[in-house]
């Protein structure tokens, strides 16, 4: 077992993650799925746009994205203008018009000033058949539009590390089969046990799968960034540091006072120390 204070390049070399590398923005994101009605999510639009002296006020910028749904992204922009906060959706279709209706493109996305589109969450794959090819051409879409796709991936039961990191890893690479290298992508990596749980999932745990999709995102060439999502909140990054570059939550960011404590968490983050270059 890998002691939690081991020095990081003790740590690489024992084939446990290390830090990420630096330069990249963390980023906080936070998807309300479908628990807030139209007036509730207007509400909490407000008291997002209500974070703005608090986010420039940062000790190092964050990215903020929240992803309310499709019938707010209007309130989203109007309410969110000149915060900083960007905003996207939570589901995109792969096609860019046609026969298909009661889907959204994502040039339809982009013309609503979205700027990040989730694919793949555990409940679309759950609920709604969502694959591993549909995930990859959504991925595909958001990413010719102009949009980030927040890519999320986890594996569906706790049965130890070797089985999360081949799961998600499958996941991603599934996925990212849909993105061309140099593509902006982010990598929510929520295993599907600690999603509306009571806890997130171990610092261990994550800490090593999120090094194997850190690594698989630069063997693919893409710039991406990794965050982790699950009973996600104020706390949750403080154990993880190092080795994400930030979160994505749900139900522990309905109350924004939460929010806030999570973004200064994250700031106050020490910056990490650059990777060795790869030989
Ligand atoms: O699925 C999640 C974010 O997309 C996590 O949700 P919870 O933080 O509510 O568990």
């Amino acid at each position: 077992m890998i002691p939690e204070n081991a020095t990081s390049a003790a740590a690489r070399l024992l084939g446990a993650p290390g830090p990420p590398e630096a330069g990249r923005r963390p980023v906080v994101g936070v998807s309300l799925k479908l628990y807030f009605g139209l007036a509730a999510t207007r509400t909490w639009l407000a008291d997002v746009a209500a974070l703005k002296d608090a986010l420039a006020e940062l000790p190092r910028p964050v990215d903020l994205f929240v992803l309310p749904s499709f019938p707010a992204l209007a309130d989203a922009r109007d309410l969110l203008a000149g915060t900083g906060v960007a905003y996207g959706s939570q589901d995109v279709h792969w096609a860019e018009s046609g026969a298909w209706t009661g889907e959204v493109s994502a040039g339809m996305l982009a013309e609503a000033g979205a700027r990040y589109v989730e694919v793949g969450h555990a409940e679309r794959r759950r609920h709604f058949g969502e694959t591993d090819a549909t995930v990859a051409a959504k991925t595909g879409a958001a990413v010719r539009a102009g949009l980030v796709p927040v890519i999320c991936a986890g594996e569906r039961h706790d049965n130890g590390l070797a089985q999360a990191v081949e799961e998600t890893l499958s996941q991603v690479r599934a996925a990212l089969g849909g993105a061309g290298p140099d593509s902006e992508v982010i990598v929510a990596y929520e295993p599907v046990w600690a999603i509306g749980a009571r806890e997130p999932a171990p610092a261990r745990h994550v800490r090593t799968v999120t090094s194997a999709v850190r690594a698989c995102l630069r063997d693919h060439g893409v710039r991406g960034r990794v965050v982790y999502g699950g009973t996600a909140g104020p706390g949750t990054f403080g154990r993880l540091a190092g080795s994400v570059d930030g979160l994505f939550l749900g139900r522990l960011a309905h109350d924004t006072a939460n929010l806030r404590l999570v973004l200064e968490e994250v700031a106050a983050a020490t910056v990490p120390a650059p990777l060795p270059l790869r030989p």
